[in-house]
């Protein structure tokens, strides 16, 4: 586990009229401040990455879909520097995961249908606080691509 990074287990109440899915409440322990709550739909197949947040911290819930949520660690004084760490999410493995801001991060849209990734971040959108990296930059050591074994 990439150090700062916080997996929290999110409820979902089911009843015979559909469910509600917990996200985030200010009282949790990985509450900071709300900055802007948006969603990104994506694609089957489709990668979106890489992103690395200078200030802002994410707090993802994917409500519908499911994605490989990829973190890569190259801060210089971190205790994991050099660490990559994969994690899928979805409603069926519902989840909250909070990730400070100065790490590379970005997910695929694996299965069959689109995925809904719900992101609670502490910062307002601004182009100017994300740098943006090809998934294929071969700086971050992963490879994104779909290995049949
Ligand atoms: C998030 C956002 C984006 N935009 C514009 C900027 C681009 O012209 C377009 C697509 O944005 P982007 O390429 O950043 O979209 P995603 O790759 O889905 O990434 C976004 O959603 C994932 C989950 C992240 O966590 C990213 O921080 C966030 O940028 O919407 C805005 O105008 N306002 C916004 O709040």
């Amino acid at each position: 586990m990439i150090d700062g990074v916080i997996v929290t287990p999110l409820r979902q109440i089911f009843d015979e009229r559909g469910k509600v899915m917990h996200m985030l409440r200010e009282d949790s322990p990985v509450f900071s401040r709300f900055g802007e709550i948006y969603f990104s739909c994506t694609h089957p197949g489709v990668v979106k990455a890489w992103h690395l947040h200078k200030e802002m911290t994410l707090n993802y819930a994917v409500i519908y879909g499911e994605i490989k949520f990829v973190l890569f660690d190259d801060r210089p004084d971190s205790p994991t520097r050099g660490e990559v760490q994969e994690l899928f999410i979805s409603p069926e493995n519902y989840m909250l995961v909070t990730v400070p801001p100065m790490i590379w991060n970005g997910f695929k849209c694996v299965g069959t249908v689109a995925s809904i990734v719900a992101n609670c971040a502490t910062l307002p959108h601004h182009p100017d606080e994300l740098v943006r990296r090809s998934p294929s930059d071969t700086s971050i050591p992963y490879q994104w691509a779909l290995e049949h074994r």
